[in-house]
């Protein structure tokens, strides 16, 4: 494709390269381009591909492009090692971080069955707009033009793409070997969307599970469901309703929802007519949560601060405490790539901290649930396990878990539940996740 005219400067990889003008007209090789430059972000630095969303990474696409970006990199990531299996008997060594990066997301596009000449061609596009990498588009065209014939057949015939060791392993401890290939089958498969629905709200059509939250059919775009407008309902993973059920708050009983945004958990509590105050120390996040109440028309007390230093007292409290969110690998296939585990100590130890702070703020007979989104059990069963031995009045309240669709089999030994992505294998999995409702001695 000829390159002509004016040409404009977009940033690739920290680093401004040209290209023209009918470049940038081709709008598909633009979101593959943005796609590469998320790749580049999550695989060479480090970064979640949320950061690299908030802070502009996408922002030169029109919506559809910027979804469109957004949704190759996320299959990019998801499918990150069947693409580098496909690739790697045509590279005798590993190119430059952002030329792979675009042989896998044309190796995945290609598998997915796009059309061989519209991917090569936009990939060989980008890598010769590159300022350092323009000698290797040769090797790109070469190299993409052997996987539009072999993609499409070998693809599903590769193994399921596995975690990488530095979570595997800690998982294959807890779980078992079965378990967590399970478990990686269910983020192969990616999520549903599962909406919370008002009593009596407009929904869209789907599937009601057996704890009560709506799987959608035929998702399509969010706020152009019915109901949407209406604020009915808010999406909401099925195993993310859990916590709020759990703690069964009654109208008027006053209720402090700590780590609040964007206020899934919130919303749920306000709608059961609990007197909530929800906390969170990140002030934007929390425009999240006002935005959200302002659609549904539901109230609560908005408090920006650290959960650590508020004070009061409470009969029931929701501690949805900041973790490794492990148990939302399905939607997110970046963390797996960008983490390396090095943080969770640090995450670990404010959980504990959470708790315990949790707990002063609980009333005689008050009741705390405590939950995080993580498959690992030192940020769910162990902090449990562990703050029961240091508060003899505090005590796991099994009777809160026994609801409806909850399964016997999901309940821990020290009284907590434990759900993974691999439950519910025919109904489309869930989050991973943990609770445990404690209760404080009158
Ligand atoms: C797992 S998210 C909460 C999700 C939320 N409960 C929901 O259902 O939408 C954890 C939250 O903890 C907040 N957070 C982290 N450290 C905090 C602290 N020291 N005090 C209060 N909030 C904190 C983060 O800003 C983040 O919004």
């Amino acid at each position: 494709m000829p390159l002509i005219y004016a040409r404009v400067r977009i940033l690739q990889c920290g680093q401004e390269v040209t290209v023209g003008k009918a470049d940038m007209a081709d709008t598909a090789t633009a979101a593959r381009q943005s796609a590469i430059h998320l790749l580049d972000q999550v695989l060479g630095e480090g970064r979640l591909l949320p950061e690299c969303l908030a802070a502009g990474a996408l922002d030169r696409l029109d919506p559809s492009e910027r979804a469109r970006a957004q949704r190759l990199a996320l299959q990019t990531l998801t499918w990150l090692e069947r693409a580098d299996r496909l690739l790697k008997p045509h590279l005798r060594k590993a190119p430059p971080l952002t030329v792979r990066n675009t042989l896998r997301l044309g190796a995945v596009e290609l598998a997915q069955g796009e059309a061989g000449h519209g991917v090569v061609n936009a990939m060989v596009q980008i890598t010769g707009a590159h300022r350092r990498h323009a000698r290797l588009k040769g090797l790109v065209n070469a190299v993409l033009r052997k996987l539009a014939t072999d993609a499409p057949v070998k693809w599903d015939s590769l193994p399921v793409p596995r975690l990488p060791r530095w979570l595997r392993d800690p998982l294959v401890q807890a779980w078992g070997g079965k378990a967590v290939a399970a478990m990686e089958r269910a983020h192969a498969a990616g999520a549903p969307l599962d909406l919370t629905v008002k009593p009596g709200g407009t929904a869209p059509e789907g599937e009601m599970l057996p704890t009560g939250s709506l799987r959608l059919t035929a998702p399509g775009q969010v706020s152009a469901l019915p109901g949407f407008e209406l604020g009915d309902w808010w999406v909401q993973d099925a195993a993310a309703a859990l916590p709020a059920r759990v703690l069964a708050v009654r109208p008027g009983e006053a209720c402090l929802d700590l780590c609040a945004a964007p206020g899934g958990k919130t919303l749920q509590l306000a709608a059961a007519g609990a007197d909530v105050t929800a906390l969170d120390i990140s002030e934007a996040r929390m425009r999240r949560v006002r935005a959200n109440l302002d659609r549904t028309g539901l109230t609560a007390h908005l408090v920006v601060g650290d959960a650590l230093e508020h004070r009061g007292q409470y009969d029931a409290i929701l501690l949805d405490a900041p973790c490794s969110a492990t148990g939302t690998i399905r939607r997110h296939p970046d963390l797996p790539h960008a983490k390396d585990g090095s943080e969770f100590g640090a995450l670990i130890a404010l959980q504990s901290e959470m708790l315990d702070h949790a707990i002063d703020l609980l009333g005689p007979g008050g009741r705390l649930v405590y939950c995080t989104c993580s498959l690992l059990p030192d940020e769910g069963e162990v902090q449990v396990e562990e703050a029961l031995a240091r508060f003899p009045d505090l005590t796991a309240d099994r009777a809160a878990l026994d609801l409806p669709g909850v399964e016997p089999g999901w309940i821990t030994k020290e009284g907590g539940l434990r759900l993974r992505p691999d439950y519910w294998p025919d109904l489309g999995g869930m989050d991973g996740f943990y609770m445990a409702c404690l209760r404080k001695a009158g």
